[in-house]
């Protein structure tokens, strides 16, 4: 295989399971060949600055939140680049896409988010898992989530899935209808990938 395959959507639109489900998959299929990152990575001290801010505590302004976010995958690019260079496939759980449309939500400027990210890895597929702000509370509040900076708005998290449904049609993002069952969802990640 040797892609990047990122899988992108609003806050609990199902992300990790299906990242997880895609590791088990590949990795069944073509051992040792399958690596999965996700961002934010909050095990750096880049990370536990981004953890900090979606917590509410400490203050930045959006210029700042969205460059240490794209900084803490600049601080991954040679652990990538290494999977890339062994032929591995790469799952990214969120990649530069979310800076985009999260960016844009806080009222950046699209050029300027597309320059923070200019020189990482470019994806060979993105899939949006599209899910309605409404299903993405549902599912925070079914299972107590804490609620971040970013997901707290409802204006603001429809103002993100209407950037990626936008710059999905300009992007060749794929969007997969996700408020189905996550077997459901799977099947048709395999299809896009070409792995059924
Ligand atoms: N298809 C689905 N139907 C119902 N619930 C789901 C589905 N997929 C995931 N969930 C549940 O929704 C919650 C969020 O899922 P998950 O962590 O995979 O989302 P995420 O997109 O990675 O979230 P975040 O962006 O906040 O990290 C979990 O409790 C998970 O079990
Ligand atoms: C990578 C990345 C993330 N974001 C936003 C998207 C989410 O609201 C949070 C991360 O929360 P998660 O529950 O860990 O998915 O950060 C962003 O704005 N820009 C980015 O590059």
């Amino acid at each position: 295989m040797g892609k990047i395959i990122v899988l992108e959507g609003l806050d609990k639109s199902g992300k990790t399971t299906q990242a997880r489900l895609l590791f088990d998959y590949l990795n069944d299929k073509y051992p040792g060949q399958i690596d999965l990152f996700s961002f934010p990575d909050y095990s750096t001290k880049i990370g536990e600055e981004i953890r900090s801010f979606l917590d509410g505590k400490v203050q930045y302004n959006p210029q700042t939140k969205h460059m240490l976010l794209s900084a803490n995958r600049w601080e991954k690019k040679e652990n990538i680049l290494e999977s890339l260079k062994s032929g591995k496939t790469i799952i990214l759980n969120r990649y530069y896409q979310s800076n985009l449309v999260y960016g844009l939500a806080n009222g950046l400027d699209f050029e300027w988010l597309s320059t923070l990210d200019r020189g990482m890895p470019k994806e060979d597929i993105t899939i949006i898992l599209d899910v309605s702000p409404r299903v993405s509370y549902l599912r925070s509040i079914a299972n107590n989530f804490i609620l971040d900076e970013f997901e707290k708005s409802r204006e603001f998290l429809e103002k993100v899935r209407f950037n990626y449904l936008e710059l999905a049609k300009v992007c060749n993002w794929n969007v997969l209808h996700s408020e189905n069952s996550s077997d459901i969802i799977f099947k048709s990640i395999l299809d896009i990938i070409g792995e059924q």
